[in-house]
């Protein structure tokens, strides 16, 4: 009997991609003694959208930045399987997808800890547990409140300190739009892809991807 492969799950928007998402996976990688992690751009992130009031970047350009960034590496790749699917990204579709894909694997997905702490707000929470084991990142600025977490199954969720970065995408996106540098923040091919398609820059709006 072949061992089931144990595959990272690495769910975002990543408009842009930082290296705080990658650090991040990376850790969880080597912790959990992952084969590979696979990063997800969200399609539609119907919390996102209706939080931050504004229109997240065309999915194709989050898409290749994440590709760009993951590149190098030989256990991450990108899945397209929720920028494909029409309507909101929920991650028990992700999961689902994923699993039918992946038979032979046992699914670790991957969070910071804000978003963690949001999962019961997520569409049929009670059903992700059984999909996939839940990392919690540690991130500087929020806290990991325990009782947001206290209804996870404990054998379903994990919580590991990873090196803090303190960068998120919206600073990255803010930096950009004030004229200000994004190098080191995020790789050195997603600041070219950034100026190359002039995303961040209201002034121009950025290409439609
Ligand atoms: N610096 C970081 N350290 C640890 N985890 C992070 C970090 N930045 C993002 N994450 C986690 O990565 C996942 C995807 O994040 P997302 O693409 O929304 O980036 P973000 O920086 O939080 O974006 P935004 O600033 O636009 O809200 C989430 O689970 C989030 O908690
Ligand atoms: O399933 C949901 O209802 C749900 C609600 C909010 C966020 N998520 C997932 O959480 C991950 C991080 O989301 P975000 O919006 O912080 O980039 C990403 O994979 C999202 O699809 C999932």
């Amino acid at each position: 009997m072949t061992a089931r492969r144990r595959v990272g799950v690495m769910g975002g928007t990543f408009d842009p991609i930082h290296h705080g998402h990658l650090v991040a996976a990376s850790e969880v990688l080597a912790w959990f003694d992952l084969d590979e992690v696979v990063f997800v751009p969200t399609g539609d992130p119907w919390q996102k959208a209706a939080r931050a009031g504004r229109a997240v970047s065309p999915a194709e350009h989050r898409y290749l930045m994440t590709v760009i960034a993951t590149a190098a590496n030989p256990r991450f790749r990108v899945s397209r399987v929720d920028i494909d699917r029409n309507g909101p990204t929920y991650t028990i579709d992700t999961l689902r997808d994923l699993a039918a894909e992946m038979p032979d694997a046992d699914l670790y997905f991957i969070t910071g800890a804000d978003a963690l702490t949001n999962i019961f707000t997520w569409r049929d929470v009670e059903e992700l547990f059984g999909l996939a084991h839940f990392v919690g990142c540690t991130r500087p600025g929020y806290e990991m409140d325990p009782a947001a977490i206290a209804n996870i199954p404990s054998d379903r969720v994990s919580i590991v300190e990873i090196p803090a970065l303190a960068i998120s995408s919206t600073d990255c996106r803010e930096r950009t739009e004030r004229g200000e540098p994004i190098w080191y923040l995020v790789p050195d091919g997603v600041v070219q892809y950034v100026a190359k398609h002039r995303l961040y820059t209201s002034a121009l709006e950025g290409d439609t991807a």
